[in-house]
């Protein structure tokens, strides 16, 4: 059985078709008429029925809901099952069960958001997909950086081996920091980051705004995981075992990984360990994955 998970972010569309948690294909940067031919060669070529559509979006509801939903019935004659009719997969093979991440969707983690209504669905999905990226290995605490339009910072623990997504930071995305110099003054231009991590004290505008964003960046990275490698120690007395897993995602996750272990090097103390990046460019869409394995496992039980 085949399932389609979406990421509707606030700058690009990415899609990834899986056979239960296998990832076939992925694809990035869609339109939405990209998607819908997509889902049309998946329902024609396949030998195997598309059991599922599941979806994280950032954007405004109507969007997706009122003319992606309505589009995939009409346009690409799909039977479909919402979960807003109920929370259920179908069990019929010719109708497709669209979820569409909400609030009241069943998670197989604790959420303890106070506003679970207004999170973020992509930073939802995000944490469970770090948390069960690896089915075997022991799950650990875990900061998860999603290095999209904005950059979210998520923090997963872990207790009696369960995951509870305790919050994090909602910050300002790489190209948004540039954008957002040139746009609020007179005088500074549009520059892109260099391609290295600049010296913090510039010597011209170029090199002061560079650092100021990208430098800026990485310190606040710095403090951050600071903060949530202190918390699981105070919180945890294994020594041992209070390593804090982080996973990072986005379209800008590989130039801070370079960035970062530049800064690690030249910037931190060199007697702390800082644990080794994991990146994951499709977290967002295995934790769509394995939310709609639990909905199903769920109702199997
Ligand atoms: N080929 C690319 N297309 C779009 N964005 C890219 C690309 N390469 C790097 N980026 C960066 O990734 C960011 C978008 O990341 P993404 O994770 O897709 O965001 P979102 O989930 O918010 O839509 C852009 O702001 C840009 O800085
Ligand atoms: C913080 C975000 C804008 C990040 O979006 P992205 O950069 O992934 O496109 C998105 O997760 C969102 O709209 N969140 C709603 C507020 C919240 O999470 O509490
Ligand atoms: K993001």
């Amino acid at each position: 059985m085949l399932l389609l998970a979406v990421d509707f972010g606030n700058t690009t569309l990415k899609a990834a078709l899986f056979e239960n948690e296998k990832l076939l294909e992925v694809r990035y940067s869609l339109s939405i008429i990209d998607l819908e031919d997509w889902i049309n060669q998946i329902k024609n070529n396949f030998s195997k029925n598309l059991e599922g559509i599941i979806i994280s979006s950032v954007r405004k509801n109507e969007e997706i809901e009122h003319s992606f939903i309505e589009n995939l019935k009409k346009k690409i004659k799909l039977i479909i099952k919402l979960n807003s009719d109920s929370k259920k997969i179908a069990t019929d093979s010719k109708v497709i069960s669209v979820v569409v991440l909400d609030e009241n969707t069943p998670l197989p983690i604790q959420n303890n958001y106070k506003t679970p209504k207004t999170l973020g669905k992509d930073r939802l999905a995000a944490v469970i997909g770090a948390y069960f990226l690896e089915k075997e290995t022991t799950k650990q605490p875990t900061l998860v950086i999603d290095a999209g339009t904005c950059i979210t910072f998520d923090f997963i623990d872990t207790k009696e081996s369960k995951g509870i997504y305790e919050g994090g930071s909602i910050s300002l995305g790489l190209n948004m920091r540039f954008k957002a110099l040139n746009h609020f003054t007179a005088k500074l231009p549009l520059f892109e980051s260099n391609e290295n991590l600049p010296n913090p004290m510039g010597k011209s505008t170029q090199e002061a705004m560079q650092s100021g964003v990208q430098f800026g960046l990485m310190s606040e990275i710095k403090g951050i995981i600071d903060f949530y490698q202190n918390q699981i120690k105070s919180t945890d007395n294994k020594e041992l075992d209070s390593k804090l897993n982080i996973v990072v995602c986005g379209g800008d996750a590989l130039i801070l990984k370079k960035w970062w272990e530049e800064y690690v090097i030249n910037f931190t103390n060199t007697t702390h360990n800082y644990t080794k990046w994991i990146i994951e460019p499709n977290l967002v869409l295995i934790g769509l994955q394995r939310i709609f394995q639990f909905i199903k496992n769920n109702e199997d039980n």
